[in-house]
């Protein structure tokens, strides 16, 4: 039976179990993620970060993502954050700032002297099919009868694409948003073939909004680093936002901070805490 050293992380409560693949032999396809994501009998964790060697110049690592669910996702903001933290925990790097190639794209995670990570997540994509759209009042979105939006009679939900899908609501209080029926309704939403993370967004002022959100493959999770990334992106081009200036996001977790501002990339700030390391056999 194969035996695998893995650490247990987490950013805000979103967590993860993190498997160094550069120094031990690791075969995705016959790891039994469903398993060890289980909270009950298994390891626990939202997603498995895997990291991985480079053969790609100026790529210090490679970074694959799956979800709780088993499906293997393109980004995850928190996820980055504890990226960086391992790799110099585990001593695979003594660079402060590394260049880590994901599913879509280059991310740039920076471990600060405070200890916190700062992330250049990269440019936010709008294709012309992910404009804004809107459900209007009494559209049917999976089980969900959508007219239950306080006294709105539509919403508008914001694409943003962060390298994965997000979905973002603006509501009026993140504290009664209908975030588990509405975001497993809208997940598999037929608009949303390769489904979508939901964010349901309270903005308080320009540089401050709360943020819950529904993931894809995970159900809610107490962060999500994309979607607070795409929350930002949304509130700015709907004015809603400063842009060009760090946002604080409230999640359940915690505190993240984002800035965007048109054409630019999208940069991320905040914790990632390493809670345990440990060993298996599967
Ligand atoms: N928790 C993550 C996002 C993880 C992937 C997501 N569930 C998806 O399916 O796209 C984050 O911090 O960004």
């Amino acid at each position: 039976m194969p035996t695998l050293k893995f650490s247990k992380m987490h950013g805000l409560g979103n967590d993860f179990m993190v498997i160094d693949a550069t120094r031990q032999t690791f075969d995705t396809a016959n790891a039994p993620i469903r398993e060890w994501a289980d909270r009950h009998t298994g390891v626990g964790f939202d997603q498995l970060l895997i990291v991985e060697s480079s053969q790609t110049e100026g790529v210090d690592f490679g970074y694959r993502i799956f979800n709780a669910d088993g499906s293997e996702v393109e980004q995850c903001g928190n996820g980055a954050r504890c990226f960086v933290k391992f790799v110099t925990e585990q001593g695979l790097t003594d660079k402060q700032e590394i260049v880590v190639q994901t599913a879509k794209g280059i991310i740039k995670p920076r471990l600060n002297d405070d200890g916190l990570v700062t992330v250049n997540m990269g440019q936010p994509r709008f294709a012309p099919e992910d404009v804004p759209f809107v459900l209007r009042s009494g559209e049917q979105v999976g089980a969900v009868s959508y007219i239950v939006v306080k006294d709105l009679d539509s919403a508008e939900m914001s694409l943003v694409n962060m390298g994965n899908p997000h979905a973002v609501m603006w509501v009026g209080n993140v504290d009664d948003a209908p975030v588990e029926s509405w975001g497993a309704a809208l997940q598999n939403h037929q608009r949303f073939p390769q489904k979508v993370n939901v964010g349901f967004m309270q903005v308080v002022d320009k540089n401050h909004i709360k943020l819950r959100v529904y993931e894809r493959g995970a159900g809610e999770t107490q962060a999500c680093g994309t979607g607070a990334c795409a929350a930002v992106v949304a509130g700015v081009r709907l004015g809603a936002v400063a842009s060009g200036e760090w946002v604080r996001v409230v999640l359940p977790g915690g505190e993240l901070q984002i800035s965007w501002e048109e054409g630019s990339d999208v940069m991320m700030m905040g914790p990632a805490v390493t809670v345990f390391s440990g060993e298996l056999t599967y």
